[in-house]
């Protein structure tokens, strides 16, 4: 929905997504996240820092209703579209609204070509089997890198390809609302810089609002408009990203001394040697 849109249905200055005061559990015993509380207004990009297992990848599932199929659940707190309450919503539903995740690995269909792992991209219209060389233009415009491959089989692309293409079948859902989980892991740091790019261009000419969980805290602050840093499934810190970059304990602990693509895992090691200096 554009902002037009938004203002003519009224619902132009509530968030996209908000979380109020949400706890997570797995299993019914397992409290991967707590008290979380943040938002992301129309058309920002979101980033969500922090290092292996404090609770970024659970967050997006929530709200893109993945997690309910890895037994996870919202125990308290609410979730919100557009001020809707989606609670526990499932992925279907939340699919419907116009929520597309791109989930952490890279997942292609190895075994499909290239056009066919975009084709699955039409699947929310229920257009599987009907589609036209229209639907891919989206994803030639901003990958045209991926018009010279279609007929390669996506388990034999390069890592940074696979990542065009799951961005580019993510694209062709026409999403409101992206979730990315670790889009920089793995890649190399000039494939890594290419590609956030590419997001920044997605997000301002689509319009397309976007919730980023990396941990590669420089890059990912450097195209974000707002910040949230998590620790043990709780939000430690919250800042628009350019006032979040400024400020010491995110210069010192989350992006290091040792050059910009240096990930917060890296300065974990140091933190945690500090604390015991
Ligand atoms: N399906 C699951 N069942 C049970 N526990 C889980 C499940 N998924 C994640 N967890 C646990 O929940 C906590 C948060 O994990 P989560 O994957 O959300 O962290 P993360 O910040 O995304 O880290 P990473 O970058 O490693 O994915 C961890 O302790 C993790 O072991």
């Amino acid at each position: 929905m554009t902002a037009d849109a938004a203002d003519a249905t009224g619902d132009g200055d509530l968030p996209v997504v908000e979380l109020d005061n949400v706890e997570i559990v797995y299993d019914r015993h397992f409290l991967a996240v707590q008290g979380v509380s943040m938002s992301a207004d129309e058309g920002d990009i979101v980033a969500l820092l922090g290092p292996n297992g404090a609770g970024k990848s659970t967050i997006l599932k929530m709200i893109s209703g993945i997690g309910r199929s890895e037994r996870g659940e919202v125990t308290r707190g609410r979730v919100l579209y557009r001020g809707e309450n989606v609670t526990n919503d499932g992925a279907n539903e939340m699919v419907g609204r116009g929520i597309t995740h791109i989930l952490e690995g890279r997942r292609v269909f190895e075994d499909l070509t290239v056009e066919e792992n975009l084709r699955c991209g039409l699947y929310r219209e229920g257009r599987r089997f009907r589609f036209d060389e229209d639907d891919y233009q989206i994803a030639f415009e901003y990958f045209p890198q991926l018009e010279d491959i279609m007929d390669l089989k996506a388990g034999y692309a390069s890592g940074g390809q696979q990542q065009m293409l799951v961005i580019a079948r993510a694209l062709i859902h026409r999403p409101n609302l992206l979730l990315l989980d670790e889009p920089s892991l793995g890649l190399a740091p000039k494939l890594v810089r290419d590609i956030f790019e590419t997001l920044v261009e997605i997000n301002r000419r689509e319009d397309i609002t976007m919730l980023i969980a990396d941990q590669n805290a420089k890059r990912t602050l450097g195209i974000a408009d707002y910040g949230y840093v998590m620790e043990n499934g709780q939000i430690e810190l919250h800042d628009p990203a350019d006032e979040l970059v400024q400020r010491e304990e995110i210069k010192e602990f989350y992006l290091g001394t040792s050059g910009e693509d240096s990930r917060y895992t890296d300065v974990r090691h140091y933190k945690i040697r500090k604390r015991w200096t």
